[in-house]
């Protein structure tokens, strides 16, 4: 349950009297999701999510929501931010930053297999989109905050998974300075993206995004997407979305060879990821999710093992 700031129907009415979006009908708080409050609005003309964030600054809002407007602008399945009707997209609330966003049909997928195709033509038009986005930002969990991260957490892992990441980093050595980049998602997993009757509707949750290669964006995708039932990457799948992506935006040599190096920096981000956010949280629980960082491990020992790696 996260609905962390309560509002009631006058609180929501008076932001709606800023924006030219119709009469407030209901609005229902959202239990899903970890980091902010997000509820379902209904007004009389449209199906809104209204987000107030929980974490984030004021300051480091434009950057997502400007870009949630590019990528919509640009025909990308991303839901549409709205402006108030003096042209600014985000409100105060208690205190507190918000968004009122377009809500899209459907809702997520627990097989992926299926859907393959879809969120890698997807990828690749974001990709082509964000070329022309002008803002700027880091990626705050690109390869700085992996080596940030293990170097803090290494001297507290078993000694078997100290080798793991260890030779993980040996692989990310290999890759090459330069590869194409621009602003990526960097954590399109399948709870980020909405399906309605097979075709996708909608990939939010863009507050990881920021500049760093497309050939990473792409390994991150590619390692919860073109899993099989044993969590380990599916070659098949695998050459089903790099054929998809290419139909779309082709890749160079050096991004094709760098993608499972890509990949195994992406399965050790998220390694150490899940074991913060497991330090900070504790286990799962009813209100907050942690996802398990021991099948993270997993899947990286397989990508290097891939690789030729024997651990
Ligand atoms: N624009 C939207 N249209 C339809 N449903 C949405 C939209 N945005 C969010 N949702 C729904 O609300 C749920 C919670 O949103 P989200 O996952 O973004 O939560 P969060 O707390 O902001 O992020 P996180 O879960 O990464 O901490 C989503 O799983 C989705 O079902
Ligand atoms: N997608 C992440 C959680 C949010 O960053 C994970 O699966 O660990």
């Amino acid at each position: 349950m996260s609905v962390y700031t309560e509002l009631n129907k006058h609180e929501v009415s008076s932001l709606l009297s800023h924006y030219d979006l119709g009469g407030y009908v209901s609005h229902q708080g959202i239990s899903a999701g970890v980091e902010n409050t997000n509820y379902f609005v209904s007004t009389d003309q449209h199906e809104l999510v209204l987000t107030i964030f929980e974490k984030h600054s004021f300051e480091e809002l434009p950057f997502f929501v400007e870009l949630g407007e590019h990528l919509h602008k640009h025909h990308c399945s991303v839901p549409q931010p709205y402006r108030q009707a003096d042209g600014q997209f985000i409100f105060t609330i208690k205190g507190k930053p918000g968004v009122f966003f377009e809500r899209v049909s459907g809702g997520h997928v627990e097989h992926t297999q299926p859907y393959i195709e879809a969120i890698a033509t997807a990828l690749a038009k974001v990709h082509l989109a964000t070329a022309e986005f002008n803002a700027q930002r880091e990626h705050s969990h690109g390869l700085a905050w992996v080596k940030r991260t293990l170097a803090q957490i290494q001297p507290t892992l078993a000694e078997n998974e100290q080798i793991i990441a260890s030779k993980a980093i040996e692989h990310i050595s290999q890759l090459p300075t330069s590869l194409p980049q621009g602003v990526i998602h960097a954590d399109l997993f399948h709870d980020n993206a909405l399906f309605d009757q097979q075709k996708l509707s909608g990939i939010i949750d863009w507050y990881f995004a920021g500049i760093d290669s497309y050939a990473l964006d792409i390994a991150i995708t590619l390692n919860d997407w073109c899993l099989n039932d044993d969590d380990a990457v599916f070659a098949d799948n695998q050459v089903r979305f790099m054929a998809a992506y290419q139909s779309v935006r082709p890749l160079s040599k050096d991004e094709l060879q760098a993608v499972p190096i890509l990949q195994v920096q992406s399965g050790l981000r998220f390694w150490l990821s899940r074991l913060l956010a497991q330090r900070e949280h504790g286990a799962s629980s009813e209100a907050i999710t942690v996802k398990d960082p021991e099948l993270m491990k997993r899947l990286l020992v397989r990508l290097m093992s891939s690789l030729g790696t024997i651990l």
